[in-house]
């Protein structure tokens, strides 16, 4: 088995400990020769890195190489796989995408309506930055990209490199989900084979089979509606936002029970209860500023002081075990199923072209292959519908510097409807977007 060069975009992220553990979990599954730290801010990756060090060194002593920089041609020459995981404006944008829609009534999410919005104007920037580095430096590696909103980075990257078929969009929510179905059923989640169709952050499982052809999907429709439903991997196990959440699913079962949703779907069913629910002074970006972000802070300088892993609690999570596997599909033509972002071409045959669909695939060396999903029901037409306008007029506004197609984008999203409530907080969002947002003319 070749082994690989993988570089990591956005590498003083806090995610990134986590996926250093997935690859050391799933080295005989992507075995490496080098990895390389990239980010833009020295002093928030170096922490990470040096503690990283001490990591892999305890854990992953066959790796020839680890170094970080924050030079591109450094980051990216000899790359095979580039993981992107970039937060452009970091989580004190976040904050403010969440806390802006709130104060309009509106909800307030860092991925979904108007939050999400202004999140994908700072990211589409720095994004092709990215891609024309990578291109630079590493013509043929393959690029897995999760920077959010997926949806819309994803949406945009495939307008502005139309011919680059080695960028893949990847989101986790759809495994971390599965996660919990396995626990119901009492396997492992790669043993479960899933059948989904919708746009990222906004789709529903319609099947759960295993390997062997059967059907699952009833029992975990029905363990959902009789015991509840609760998140099962290790990073969101405890945490409250998650659990409650995941509880949502219940009710969105009980309402809507053809399907198996995705927990994004709550922003978009129940916005009145979800603007509800929250606290303005403690929003989603605070829990991860004063937890995860805290957490990995002092994990990092713990490791660097004690220069050993030992004593040290290092899981390796969904989020990287998933993206790794992804990774390792394509790298070694395993040609396994994993639900990515993909151009629709008639996948989803009721649905746009053009669309960007979240589908489960075969990932071989070639890329993805996704299976035809054919025809879907009008109820999720229709939401599919607004949003892919919503989203495909957000990145109209970012390409043609336009203030009008902006406010369309934000009157079509389901959590606003209100044309002057739109214009409002597309005004709140500009003001405190000036040093990221093109101008919108
Ligand atoms: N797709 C998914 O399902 C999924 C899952 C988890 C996280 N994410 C995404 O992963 C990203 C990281 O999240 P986080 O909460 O750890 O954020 P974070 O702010 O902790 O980390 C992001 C890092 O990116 C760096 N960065 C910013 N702009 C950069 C650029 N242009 N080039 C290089 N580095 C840059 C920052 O300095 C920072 O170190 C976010 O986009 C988040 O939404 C996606
Ligand atoms: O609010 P956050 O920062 O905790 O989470 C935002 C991300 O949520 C999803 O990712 C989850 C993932 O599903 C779970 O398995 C675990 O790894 O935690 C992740 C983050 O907590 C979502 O898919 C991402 O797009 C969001 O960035
Ligand atoms: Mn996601």
């Amino acid at each position: 088995m070749k082994k690989q060069n993988l570089t990591i975009v956005g590498a003083g992220s806090t995610y990134t400990i986590g996926m250093m553990m997935s690859l050391v979990a799933e080295k005989e599954v992507f075995p490496l020769k080098s990895i390389t730290f990239y980010d833009t801010d020295a002093k928030r990756q170096e922490p990470v890195a040096k503690a990283t060090e001490v990591l892999l060194r305890d854990k992953y002593p066959e790796l020839e190489e680890f170094c970080y920089t924050t030079d591109k041609k450094e980051a990216y020459q000899g790359a095979d796989f580039v993981f992107v995981q970039i937060r452009t404006g970091g989580l004190k944008m976040r904050e403010l995408d969440e806390k802006i829609p709130l104060s309009n009534g509106v909800v307030g999410q860092e991925t979904c309506g108007p939050g999400g919005f202004a999140y994908g104007m700072r990211s589409i920037k720095d994004m092709i930055e990215i891609i024309n580095d990578v291109r630079k430096y590493a013509p043929d590696a393959w690029v897995l990209n999760y920077t959010n909103p997926a949806a819309i980075v994803a949406e945009a990257l495939k307008r502005e490199f139309p011919e680059d078929k080695k960028i893949l969009n990847i989101c986790d929510m759809p495994a971390a989900i599965m996660v919990s179905y396995a626990k119901i059923l009492g396997c492992e989640i790669f043993d479960l084979v899933p059948e989904y169709f919708g746009l990222n952050h906004f789709g529903w499982f319609t099947k759960i089979s295993d390997k062997q052809g059967n059907d699952l999907t009833d029992k975990i429709k029905n363990s959902i509606l009789n015991q509840g439903f609760i998140p099962k991997d290790a990073e969101i196990l405890n945490d409250p936002s998650w659990i409650q959440t995941f509880k949502q699913v219940e009710v969105m079962l009980r309402d809507f029970p053809q399907y198996l949703p995705n927990t994004y779907l709550q922003y978009y069913l129940y916005p009145s209860k979800m603007v509800e629910k929250e606290d303005i002074e403690n929003t989603r970006a605070r829990q991860v500023i004063n937890g995860r972000e805290k957490r990995v802070q002092k994990l990092a300088k713990s490791l660097i002081s004690a220069n050993s892993t030992e004593g040290h609690e290092l899981e390796a999570d969904i989020h990287g075990r998933y993206m790794v596997r992804v990774a390792a599909s394509i790298a070694y033509n395993n040609k396994e199923t994993y639900i990515v972002i993909v151009p629709n071409n008639g996948i989803i045959s009721n649905l746009p072209k053009d669309a960007m669909v979240e589908v489960p695939a075969q990932l071989t060396n070639e890329g993805p292959k996704a299976f035809s999903v054919g025809e879907i029901p009008r109820f999720q037409k229709g939401l599919i519908e607004g949003q892919l306008a919503y989203e495909q007029l957000t990145v109209d506004a970012y390409f043609e510097n336009s203030y009008q197609l902006a406010l369309e984008a934000l009157t079509l999203n389901r959590t606003i409807v209100d044309a002057p409530l739109a214009r409002k907080i597309l005004d709140d969002l500009i003001e405190a977007n000036k040093d990221y947002f093109p101008v919108l003319k």
